[in-house]
């Protein structure tokens, strides 16, 4: 069963990793969809030929999340590509692990402005081209598990993930009598390049591994469905939600 059949989606940061995936989950379940990235030219292009695969429409849009008008710039050519825009989800985030006491302020501001402030204009942009349709609307921020526990080289990263689940959840509020549904994604640790040197690391990867009940690290094709779900109408009544997609890393005290 296609879930997304005549949608449009949007997805920030689809370039790799989990925004790539998303995207072309979205796409294999029948939405046309718009991608935005930052700097890889070369894997936007690959994400692009993942969706056309599935017999969809794609547009790569390049632009730093952080400025405010690549989130008016990224809505107005989805729409202007594709008529409209169903589905956002905010996915495009850095993670630079740094210690705390010396963390330098510009490593500390980019992340807020790349993982908050670009969030928050991104699922704003997408807010209101959606009431303006007047038919609904799905946002899905890309959090974390982060948003509900620290990491010692993550005192930058994880307010700005608890930020984006607060988001949705007032976003929720805001967008309810719009109908359009505001809800969290919540990883746990995902094979990708934003922690590949982290990983790269044996003795940390294999305790990482080893925290995760159903015996892996997670590839980022296992946020694809969860995401999809979010986007589709059987989520229909659910908004405010986080859902955490961890393998059952968080519950797994001892
Ligand atoms: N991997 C994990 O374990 C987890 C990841 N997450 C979150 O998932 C999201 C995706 O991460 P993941 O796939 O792992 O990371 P990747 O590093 O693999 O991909 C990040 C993507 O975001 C894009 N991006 C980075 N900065 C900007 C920017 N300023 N403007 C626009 N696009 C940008 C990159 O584009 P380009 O390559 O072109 O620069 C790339 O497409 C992030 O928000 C991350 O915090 C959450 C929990 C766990
Ligand atoms: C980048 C990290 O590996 C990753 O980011 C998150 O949000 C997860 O909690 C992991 O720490």
């Amino acid at each position: 069963m296609k879930l997304l059949e005549g949608k449009t989606v949007v997805v920030t940061g689809a370039s790799t990793g989990i925004g790539r995936a998303i995207a072309i989950g979205a796409a294999e379940h029948g939405a046309d969809v718009a991608i935005n990235y930052a700097r890889d030219s070369a894997g936007a292009e690959q994400c692009i030929a993942g969706i056309e695969v599935h017999g969809r429409r794609a547009i790569a849009i390049r632009g730093d999340v952080a400025d405010p008008a690549t989130a008016t710039d990224f809505i107005a050519r989805a729409v202007e590509a594709f008529g409209k825009v169903d589905v956002m989800v905010s996915n495009a985030g850095i993670c630079p692990f740094h210690s705390f006491l010396d963390m330098p302020v510009e490593t500390f501001e980019r992340t807020m402005r790349v993982n908050l402030h670009g969030g928050f204009y991104m699922c704003q942009a997408a807010a209101r081209q959606m009431v303006k349709q007047g038919h609904g609307g799905s946002i899905i921020a890309v959090s974390s598990i982060s948003a509900l526990v620290g990491g010692e080289y993550q005192t930058h990263y994880t307010p700005t993930k608890a930020g984006l689940h607060s988001l949705m959840q007032s976003a929720a509020i805001a967008l309810g009598r719009h109908g359009i549904r505001c809800n969290s994604l919540l990883p746990g640790t995902i094979l990708t390049e934003i922690n590949k040197d982290d990983l790269a690391d044996e003795a940390k990867r294999k305790y990482m591994e080893g925290r995760v009940p159903l015996g892996r690290l997670g590839v980022p094709e296992d946020m694809a469905g969860p995401a999809v779900f979010l986007a589709s109408d059987m989520a229909r009544y659910v908004t405010g939600a986080a859902l955490l997609v961890d393998g059952g890393a968080f519950v797994n005290l001892q």
